[in-house]
């Protein structure tokens, strides 16, 4: 049997390519495509709207649905919404929106102790390998004698409306462990002074139609590390969540990430 698959945030640049993507592999049918109620192609077919064939599935308000399964791609305020709506009907949720303030990220925790929940800010698998190569470049470099300085450089696409990227937040989060590094910086501008060996640089850079890139640099005396992922299109991030829905149907309830997903 497939999985029965929501999508939320439907019409959205993600939401878009989850339809598509989902709408041909024999393993998913989509049973719901779900949008803000001020959305302007209410009604219309979600595969027709994501460039392919009519799927039978018109896009909708969140409400009850046969869904085994829900995919989150939409703003803070709709995810909580949805993470609700899963708590009433007891459905596994893999939320890919990023943005979330502190006490919303503890609702989420909170949830996670009723239903299953795949909660990670990048569903590509090549940047959640770069994560655990982050983490163990931070280990390894941690006592270099000349001092190592991390900063964290995000280039996305002008629409993009959080900063940094949940990503390279969640970048900055592991250096921070690996390395026991306690400062984040967000910017430099005018007569900073010099840099502290505590801190973690964010750099956001928002240009044209990037569809996300990350660079982790590593500087010491005399070498320097980056790695440095970057995506061409969409589609990474669209195929690790559909991955993760389908990993996701039958879990135990808890809060789970594309480590677990992935098995890294
Ligand atoms: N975890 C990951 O791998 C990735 C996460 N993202 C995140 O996903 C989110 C969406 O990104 P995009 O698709 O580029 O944004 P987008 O703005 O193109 O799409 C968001 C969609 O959510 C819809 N929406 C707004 N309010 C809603 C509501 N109340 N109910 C249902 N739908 C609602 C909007 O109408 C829109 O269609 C962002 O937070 C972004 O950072 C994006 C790419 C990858
Ligand atoms: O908004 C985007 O586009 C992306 N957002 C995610 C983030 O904030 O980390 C993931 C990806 O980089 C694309």
């Amino acid at each position: 049997m497939p999985t029965k698959l929501a999508i939320h945030g439907a019409a959205g640049r993600m939401g878009r390519r989850v339809v598509a993507i989902a709408s041909q592999d024999s393993q998913i049918e989509i049973v719901a495509a779900l949008e803000s109620a001020g959305c302007r192609l209410l009604g219309q077919d979600a595969g027709v709207v994501a460039g392919g064939e009519k799927l039978g599935v018109p896009l909708s308000v969140v409400g009850e649905s046969a869904a085994d399964v829900v995919i989150d791609f939409s703003v803070p305020d709709a995810g909580i919404a949805i993470v609700d709506h899963c708590l009433k009907f007891k459905k596994p949720l893999v939320i890919a929106t990023t943005g979330f303030e502190s006490d919303q990220k503890e609702f989420i925790a909170k949830a996670a102790q009723q239903i299953p929940i795949v909660f990670a800010p990048s569903m590509s698998t090549a940047v959640n390998l770069v994560m655990k190569l982050t983490e163990i470049a931070g280990k390894v470099l941690k006592d270099y004698p000349s001092g190592v300085d991390v900063e964290i450089i995000e280039r996305h696409h002008r629409f993009k409306e959080d900063a940094p990227s949940g990503t390279a937040l969640k970048f900055g989060e592991i250096v921070a462990e690996a390395m026991e590094l306690t400062q984040h910086v967000h910017g430099r501008e005018g007569r900073t002074g010099k840099r502290t060996p505590q801190e973690i640089g964010y750099h956001a850079v928002r240009t044209g139609d990037n569809p996300g890139e990350h660079t982790i640099v590593f500087g010491m005396l005399g070498e320097t590390i980056e790695l440095r992922v970057a995506a061409s299109n969409r589609d990474c991030y669209a195929q690790g969540a559909i991955l993760a829905a389908k990993w996701l149907v039958g879990k135990p309830a808890g809060m789970y990430g594309m480590k677990e997903v992935l098995g890294l």
